[in-house]
């Protein structure tokens, strides 16, 4: 057998570790051929339901599972892991911003960081869920100032494949047709899903939804808050955050890492900015992306009209806000 990836999942007794664990170890994200051995990191309250977890995962009989192992040490979590997950965070209740999370989850993200500094394989790579997640992977990315910035990455799929639906249900036509959206920005309300650059069925997605270059109507008015506030939208009617979507999401974002972007499309990841497109270096933010080569690419050279600079513009100014307010709680 070759050598086990090994996986590192926070928070995984938690709602999102149990709906991604069993789906890892099943072969379907990593590829057929790869086995993995999963690490469970929990606080020590929760390492019991986490050892139940892991009950579970041996009962599945997984032949791709190398073993699983619970661990409340950050340190001993990460010690040689090839994939950090970092879940393991509080979730919002209805009426909250996940931005008021930060004072909650943000003390979480520091000791994992260092920890994956510390010990974690040299081609880690890792990917922030929990929320605030963009700010959080700032946190994580902070204090692990050895490893690559490009390793470092927050979830923004979960807003990707919403506006995907959300752009196909419009078109009537099957979510496959719709290529090349985007996520712009933070994970939270004021991030901004782009159609300007989208396809539907290989045609423009704004001539065939007759959007305005001043994004009046639909864009505005329906699609840019539906997808934007989804997540509240999910807390109100579903009575808690989304679970099975958010997991999914992670693990579409992981597959694409390792096994690449389609030829023709792309995605969208919070990754650490680089300066493209305006977004002050060092922000987490969400961008369009290629992968090739386990390497997160960022798509260059989209024209962004007056609109789409505008939105961008308030949400990564929204970012640098969250920055500075984990710097004031000496959380960077
Ligand atoms: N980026 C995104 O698109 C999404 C992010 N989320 C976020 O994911 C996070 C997790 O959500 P759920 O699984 O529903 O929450 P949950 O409350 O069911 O599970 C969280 C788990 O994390 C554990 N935990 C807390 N502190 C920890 C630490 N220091 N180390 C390891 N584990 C720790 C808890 O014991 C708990 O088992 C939340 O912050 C939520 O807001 C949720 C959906 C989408
Ligand atoms: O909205 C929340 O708090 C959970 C989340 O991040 C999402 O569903 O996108």
């Amino acid at each position: 057998m070759t050598t086990p990836v090994r996986i590192t999942v926070t928070g995984a007794a938690g709602q999102i570790g149990y709906a991604l664990l069993f789906r890892l170890a099943s072969g379907e994200v990593l590829g057929p051929d790869v086995p993995v051995r999963l690490g469970l990191l929990e606080i020590p309250a929760a390492t019991r339901a986490a050892e139940g977890v892991a009950m579970e995962l041996d009962d599945c009989a997984f032949p791709l599972l190398d073993g699983v192992d619970v661990f409340d040490d950050p340190r001993a979590a990460f010690d040689g892991t090839n994939l950090a997950l970092l879940v393991g965070a509080r979730p919002r209740g209805p009426g909250m911003e996940r931005g008021d999370l930060l004072a909650a989850n943000g003390a979480i993200f520091g000791p994992q960081g260092e920890a994956i500094g510390a010990g974690a394989a040299d081609d880690v790579r890792v990917l922030v869920v929990g929320n605030p997640a963009n700010t959080n992977a700032l946190i994580t990315a902070a204090h692990a100032p050895d490893v690559p910035r490009d390793r470092f990455t927050a979830m923004t799929r979960l807003d990707h494949n919403r506006a995907l639906t959300q752009v196909a249900r419009r078109a009537d036509v099957p979510v496959g047709d719709v290529r090349r959206v985007t996520i712009w920005g933070n994970h939270s309300a004021t991030q901004y899903p782009d159609v300007f650059h989208a396809e539907i069925a290989g045609r423009p997605a704004a001539d065939v939804l007759h959007v305005p270059e001043d994004g009046a109507g639909w864009l505005t008015d329906d699609f840019v808050p539906t997808v934007a506030k989804r997540g509240a939208a999910i807390i109100e009617v579903r009575g808690g955050s989304s679970v099975a979507s958010a997991a999914n999401a992670a693990l579409d974002h992981v597959h694409d890492w390792y096994r690449g972007t389609p030829e023709g499309d792309w995605t969208s990841a919070g990754v650490v900015s680089d300066g493209s497109y305006g977004v002050p270096e060092g922000l987490v933010s969400s961008f369009p992306v290629t992968a090739r080569d386990g390497r997160f690419e960022i798509v260059q050279g989209l024209e962004l009209n007056a609109f789409s600079r505008a939105r961008l513009d308030a949400s990564v100014a929204e970012l640098a806000a969250e920055r500075d307010t984990a710097a004031s709680l000496a959380l960077l």
